[in-house]
């Protein structure tokens, strides 16, 4: 049975091939100067493989996802800066996976102006190409399959016309496409990035800030519980979220934890607990759910070092239960002296991609992850008055952090719990901050 699909397919993959010869013939007396080849994963792989193989044109693969070991090359195979790339593909409806391998393609240095395609689907595919400077070649449209079929007696004329609606209706909306698909996060508001986000916190964290319209976690490094729950209380309808080191609170009590909930829920915000776990998995699962703390009891959110390794991640997947939870991983600090470098950095933000539904997101200082609108980039470090603190602490203002530093959540403690009114300070930071994010909302949208 298998070896009869096995023969079935090739013998289709061939009959494709002896189509697109023709195509392909054609265009490249038109354009003579094709360097390399390459299909769009996965089902124009084989089509491309013929096709190299027949015309003797060197065909270059793209990942879908990097390897974690070896070259860790989104595309493999021999090629150098400025080759002419012919992409091939099977079916195009929106044409965005042709366009995701453009865009590979167009990071090492390859030149990509047209695709070869067996079936046009006729959805808007070719002219939303066009508008992204592809020009599109195909072999067969649905129209025309339509009427073969209808012809062969295959298909009767209710069949074609109700095809033929369904392509009416279902046409590619160029303009939304656009947004959705432009993987750069500061172009989207958070109100669409609350519906790509994949990690669930994330996302409730994205609609309270578009519902609240503010982008400030709070800080809240305070040693005494009842001011803690005070600073809470009044700088509640201003913040998203209240960041805490919650070992720090000299009085800790678990009953603290109820009113702190309490406050959280009355003013809808995310209690993050910032305890940077970095340990053996082992150890981080007592750390998460034991002791007097209990993080994983109430903290919607918490830090972590990617240092060492996924079982951080594992185990907090693990602990789960049927309340989410979310995860930020430490990319880059603030502080001076910090031994972070890019490479780790790199490493931080592969770890975060195959967590995809743990993480929230990235604690860091650049904008390191333009093209994955459903993270969220939390940036410590912001003050209005100061450059840095007595120790190691470097601040930026906060309209930087967000023009320019790709910050979406600011953190800021000691800017609003050593101010002289701390709602009037909350309130001063979660405006600029505000503002900043139309503003870059704005410009990108220009
Ligand atoms: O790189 C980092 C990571 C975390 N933090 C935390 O943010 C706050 C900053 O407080 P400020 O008073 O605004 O300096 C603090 O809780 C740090 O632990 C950071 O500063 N830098």
């Amino acid at each position: 049975m298998l070896s009869f699909f096995l023969i079935l397919f090739i013998n289709i993959v061939y009959f494709i091939y002896q189509l697109l010869t023709d195509l392909l013939q054609k265009y490249l007396e038109k354009i003579k100067n094709v360097d390399i080849i390459c299909g769009v994963p996965y089902t124009a792989l084989p089509i491309a493989t013929v096709l190299s193989l027949k015309t003797n044109i060197p065909m270059v693969m793209r990942r879908k996802e990097a390897k974690d070991y070896g070259t860790k090359k989104m595309i493999e195979g021999v090629f150098k800066k400025g080759d002419n790339c012919l992409i091939i593909e099977d079916v195009v409806t929106s044409g965005s996976s042709i366009l995701e391998t453009v865009e590979d393609l167009t990071a090492e240095g390859i030149k990509c102006s047209d695709v070869v395609v067996f079936l046009n689907r006729e959805q808007g595919g070719a002219e939303y190409l066009k508008h992204n400077g592809v020009n599109m070649h195909s072999l067969l449209n649905l129209t025309d399959l339509m009427r073969y079929l209808k012809e062969e007696g295959c298909i009767d004329e209710k069949t074609v016309n109700k095809v033929s609606d369904y392509l009416h209706t279902t046409q590619v909306d160029h303009e939304a496409l656009s947004k959705s698909l432009s993987k750069d996060r500061l172009y989207l508001s958070f109100a669409e990035r609350a519906k790509i986000a994949k990690n669930p916190i994330a996302a409730k964290l994205f609609q309270i800030m578009a519902t609240k319209q503010t982008t400030l976690c709070l800080a809240a490094d305070l040693t005494d519980s009842t001011a803690l729950l005070n600073l809470a209380e009044q700088a509640g309808p201003h913040i998203c979220a209240l960041k805490t080191h919650i070992d720090i609170v000299d009085d800790f009590h678990p009953n603290l934890i109820k009113p702190l909930r309490e406050i959280a829920n009355r003013h809808n915000f995310i209690l993050f607990e910032d305890r940077k776990f970095c340990d053996i998995g082992k150890t981080i699962e007592l750390q998460y759910s034991k002791g007097i703390y209990k993080i994983s009891t109430w903290a919607q959110l918490v830090t972590a070092h990617a240092l060492l390794g996924k079982g951080v991640l594992e185990v907090i997947k693990k602990s789960e239960g049927l309340e989410k939870r979310g995860v930020f991983l430490l990319a880059e600090a603030s502080c001076s002296g910090t031994l972070i470098d890019a490479k780790y950095a790199k490493s931080t933000m592969k770890m975060a991609e195959e967590y995809p539904e743990l993480v929230a997101g990235i604690v860091c200082q650049s904008p390191m992850f333009l093209n994955q609108p459903g993270l969220i980039q939390l940036t410590p470090g912001v003050q209005i008055d100061n450059k840095s603190d007595d120790v190691d602490q470097q601040y930026n203002s906060p309209e930087i952090v967000v023009t320019e530093k790709g910050c979406d959540i600011a953190v800021v403690g000691r800017g609003i719990t050593k101010a002289a009114d701390a709602a009037l300070a909350a309130e001063k930071y979660r405006k600029i901050l505000w503002d900043a994010y139309l503003q870059r909302i704005k410009k990108n949208h220009k």
